[in-house]
């Protein structure tokens, strides 16, 4: 079974705007609302890709409530736990002749919130597999994910990690199965800015040092690179396509990576999937459906 831990979901505001410009009243002409969050997009795919999973978090408020329910109606499992006080975030994302998200920080999580994720992650047994995905809420601890990981630490459960800055660093002495940084984000956490190919292996090959089994590393139009445990580093490449919308890419790209690897145990496979789930994606307007995923694999 696959679980997603998003600390921080969010209804998914997107408008449309011809040209964008600050200090100004813009109109949108086009307006969607999607549930997301990093670990609710990959539990979506995943159930896209007809992989069973279940989505825990926190939701809180009027939003939460629509982030259940629309979740609900497309058939994901979720069990989040509902926090007494303020709203989960409605995170703007704005599409212009580029693309402007402006996220929010979240609602307040309690120590007993935090215990209650606990007890539900003990439902977890061996050969699990755990995303844990996103940023947290400005109150909660730094070592979030850490300690979730040190709790678990006898299951032998495969913990994937997608997080920024220290999130993430603080989890690679734990061996997490796979973490996934894009480019900016790997060359930020050396505090170097990344241009080359050879540049994204050297960084990425010190993530492996650090603890990582395996570094996916993706780079948006230029696809990802994957460095494994044993040694491979395996470049891949995206289908042609026209760029639509981003959001998601990379939490769509870490589900096909799930998907391929559980059915395949290759890491060959598993990239190729990965790269045709983040690219069907990022062509379309919302997450990939089942068509666009089976039209880009290559
Ligand atoms: N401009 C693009 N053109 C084609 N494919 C793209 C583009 N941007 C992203 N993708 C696809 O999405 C994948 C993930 O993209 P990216 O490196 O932007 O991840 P990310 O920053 O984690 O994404 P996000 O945070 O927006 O979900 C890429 O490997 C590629 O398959
Ligand atoms: O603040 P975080 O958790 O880093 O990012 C949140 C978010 O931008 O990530 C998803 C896309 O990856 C969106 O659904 C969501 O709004």
């Amino acid at each position: 079974m696959i679980y997603t831990v998003t600390f921080n979901p969010s209804l998914d505001y997107v408008m449309h705007v011809e040209d964008l410009m600050t200090h100004s009243i813009n109109k949108s002409h086009k307006e969607e609302v999607y549930p997301g969050g990093k670990g609710i997009n990959v539990s979506i795919v995943l159930h896209t890709l007809r992989i069973p999973n279940k989505a825990f978090g926190f939701v809180a408020g009027f939003s939460g409530k629509e982030i259940e329910r629309s979740l609900s109606k497309l058939g994901v499992h979720h069990d989040f736990i509902t926090l007494d006080n303020g709203f989960s975030r409605i995170n703007v994302k704005l599409k212009a002749k580029g693309e402007t998200d402006i996220n929010g920080s979240g609602p307040q999580i309690t120590p007993s919130d935090l215990r209650e994720l606990f007890e539900k992650l003990n439902e977890l047994k061996e050969g699990d597999y755990l995303v844990l995905a996103g940023s947290i809420p400005p109150n909660v601890p730094h070592d979030i994910y850490q300690t979730i990981i040190k709790e678990l630490s006898s299951k032998n459960i495969f913990v994937i990690v997608d997080a920024t800055k220290e999130l993430l660093l603080n989890v690679l002495p734990y061996k997490p199965f796979l973490i996934k940084p894009n480019q900016e984000e790997l060359g930020e956490l050396f505090g170097v800015t990344l241009h080359t190919k050879e540049e994204v292996i050297a960084y990425g090959k010190k993530l492996l040092e650090k603890g990582a089994q395996n570094v996916l590393i993706s780079r948006g139009s230029e696809g990802a690179l994957l460095l494994t445990n044993d040694g491979q580093i395996l470049d891949g490449t995206i289908p042609d396509g026209k760029l639509v919308s981003s959001v998601g890419a990379g939490d769509s790209m870490i589900a096909g990576f799930i998907a391929g690897y559980i059915k395949s145990h290759s890491f060959d496979t598993a990239l190729k999937l990965s790269l045709a789930t983040g690219s069907a994606t990022a062509y379309s307007s919302w997450l990939a459906t089942p068509d666009q995923i089976d039209d880009l694999l290559l």
